[in-house]
């Protein structure tokens, strides 16, 4: 077997929140066999520790790696979230240690498109009170405020994958699509741009939230947007908790105004599946409560593990970080003839050449190269032919030119 900086079997995998075991099959038949796998997300000081030890972490949703955490994972080289949203990783701070951090941006797209319209047409229907009140034995048979979804206008907020797939599905089903995006986007189908987030939250019969946490996200549906809807619409947030304001939204159900909601994240959700559930929203039968299982299909969740788990053995194989979030993307070819040194540097002026001189200086040829750089880090790629004893003493002369951020060998 190929050596990479050390022996494969070396390697510490952490993997949290029950990724699925594709993740832990794809690692083990790349030659991985140190894997750590929680079904839950651990306490911060638990993950503290345990982050110090591991070459790579795996992830979803619920795991905060902030600044503090990453600061103790002294070996740690790569980050997969095992999901689409990167919003739980401090991605500036895994950058500045020269982390590169990936995630699988379209695995579970239409998992979540496909809840998104079963539940539009549920909340349309009051399936949620109907299915609420037949559990406590009632029964209310009658059409009033029930409504089929053909013809209504369905708004989405948001029209990237998740936004655009649900338009197309939302289209078959006969459904008027607008959208509000901060982007200019490729419009599918006859959806139309509505004239900003007012203007489509006065039109739509349905709302629907596709867009990630950002700061500008954050709260952006609250009382004011949600009185600004239609009386009588319904809203759906599968995106995340912080965008909208829970409790304005609790008001604007009870008050009558809003018909219903199916909520799938929370500002603060559980940890893992043994702990409590709390929020307003509990107890309200014209809700559609999940504890955020949007992406949670098993082809997706298999699909994701697969794929992030392929990215991070190909980056810590190979040096490749082809569709990485928050790092220069290269995208190497194999080096089956050479050594292959990767240096991860703060992008100042000259560091290029000092990198050079080094390979000049020790009169060792240069078999490839390959430099990527963003605005505050360069990724730079030497493949050579020495001896091991020579590419080692090499990588630890990158590690000692100013400016370095990390340095590796890939025998
Ligand atoms: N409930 C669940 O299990 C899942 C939730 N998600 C969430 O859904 C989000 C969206 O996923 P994708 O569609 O794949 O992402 P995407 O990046 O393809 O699309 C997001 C869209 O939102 C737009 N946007 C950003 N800020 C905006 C703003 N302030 N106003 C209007 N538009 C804005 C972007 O321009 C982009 O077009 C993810 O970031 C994630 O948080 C994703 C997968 C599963
Ligand atoms: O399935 C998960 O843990 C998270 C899904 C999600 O929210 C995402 O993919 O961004």
């Amino acid at each position: 077997m190929k050596k990479t900086s050390f022996p494969r079997q070396d390697i510490r995998v952490l993997l949290l929140e029950g990724v699925s075991r594709s993740a832990v099959e794809t690692f083990t038949a790349a030659g991985y066999s140190q894997i750590d796998f929680h079904e839950k997300s651990l306490p911060e000081d638990e993950l503290k520790r345990r982050i110090a030890d591991a070459h790579v972490i795996g992830i979803r949703s619920r795991t905060q790696l902030t600044a503090d955490v990453l600061d103790h994972a002294k070996r740690l080289i790569a980050v997969g979230c095992f999901c689409i949203g990167t919003n739980q990783v401090d991605l500036a701070a895994a950058k500045a240690l020269g982390i590169p951090v990936f995630n699988a941006p379209y695995s579970n797209t239409r998992s979540v498109a496909e809840l998104v319209i079963a539940e539009a047409i549920l909340l349309m229907r009051r399936i949620p009170q109907k299915n609420a009140e037949c559990h406590r034995g009632g029964w209310s048979k009658s059409a009033a405020g029930s409504f089929e979804v053909r013809g209504k206008v369905l708004g989405i907020v948001g029209y990237g994958h998740i936004g655009t797939q649900t338009g197309v599905l939302a289209e078959s089903l006969g459904m008027q699509v607008i959208y509000h995006d901060i982007e200019t986007k490729l419009t599918l189908g006859n959806a139309r741009a509505a004239a900003g987030l007012d203007d489509l939250l006065a039109r739509a019969d349905i709302v629907t939230l596709h867009v990630p946490e950002t700061a500008q996200t954050q709260n952006m549906i609250g009382a004011q947007q949600l009185a600004a809807m239609k009386r009588g619409a319904v809203l759906i947030n599968a995106s995340r908790g912080t965008v909208v304001d829970i409790d304005a939204l609790a008001a604007a159900l009870h008050s009558g105004h809003l018909a219903g909601a199916a909520v799938d994240v929370f500002p603060v959700e559980p940890k893992g599946n043994d702990d409590a559930f709390v929020s307003p929203l509990i107890g309200m039968d014209n809700v559609i409560l999940t504890p955020h299982v949007g992406g949670s299909t098993l082809e997706a969740q298999d699909n994701i593990g697969i794929e992030v788990a392929a990215k991070l053995v190909r980056y810590s194989d190979n040096g490749s970080t082809l569709s990485a979030v928050n790092f220069p993307e290269a995208s190497l070819p194999g080096h089956p003839n050479s050594r292959r040194l990767l240096h991860i540097h703060r992008n100042v002026p000259g560091m290029l050449s000092r990198i050079n001189e080094l390979f000049s200086r020790e009169n060792v040829n240069i078999d490839g190269q390959f430099l990527q750089t963003d605005a505050t880090i360069g990724y730079v790629v030497i493949d050579v032919s020495t001896s091991e004893a020579q590419a080692l003493q090499l990588k630890e002369q990158l590690a000692a030119i100013p400016g370095t951020l990390r340095a590796r060998v890939l025998y």
